[in-house]
């Protein structure tokens, strides 16, 4: 399948991470790692929540364009590291550095290794929208069911 990557802008704000620049592990893969920008070990004591820098600023310029950090399963699932945000939404109009907010939710401490890889950065499309205000809907098969409406199995 051929398909036109989109190019984006990447300050590199501390010159220690040009060894470390994000790349995609394989072909396939949907994220690229970013790795803690740390002078010393970090220790996140069980409930801890640090914001980390990444060092790197990427400007994604095109509206249609966002960023997404997420936690990398091995980290979140084994260690209970994931983020204090849940999920990063970078803005396509976003200039500043890379943030990365780092939780441990689990039981034990751990140690964040000067970068290392803590989370993964995901490009995706967005639609902006304009609201057109009405009175009502036409109606739908939904309606306004939610939350479970439609059963378990
Ligand atoms: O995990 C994150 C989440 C956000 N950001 C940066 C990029 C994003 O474009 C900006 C604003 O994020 P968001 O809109 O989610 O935060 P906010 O609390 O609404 O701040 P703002 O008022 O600046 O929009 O902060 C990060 O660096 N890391
Ligand atoms: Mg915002």
């Amino acid at each position: 399948m051929s398909s036109t990557r989109p190019r984006l802008q990447c300050k590199v704000l501390d010159e220690r991470l040009l060894d470390y620049l994000p790349s995609y592990a394989t072909a396939g893969s949907a994220g690229m790692d970013l790795r803690a920008l740390l002078d010393e070990p970090l220790t996140l004591a069980p409930g801890d929540c640090e914001l980390v820098r990444t060092g790197l600023a990427i400007y994604i310029e095109d509206p249609s364009l966002a960023g997404m950090i997420l936690p990398r399963s091995g980290l979140g699932h084994k260690h209970g590291i994931v983020l204090g945000n849940l999920v990063g939404l970078i803005d396509s109009d976003y200039q500043g550095e890379l943030m990365i907010s780092v939780w441990n939710r689990g039981q034990t401490s751990f140690t964040l290794a000067p970068f290392e890889r803590l989370a993964q950065y995901v490009l995706v499309p967005v639609a902006q929208a304009d609201l057109a205000i009405v009175n009502s809907f036409e109606d739908s098969t939904r309606g306004s069911g939610g939350f479970g409406s439609t059963g378990r199995q």
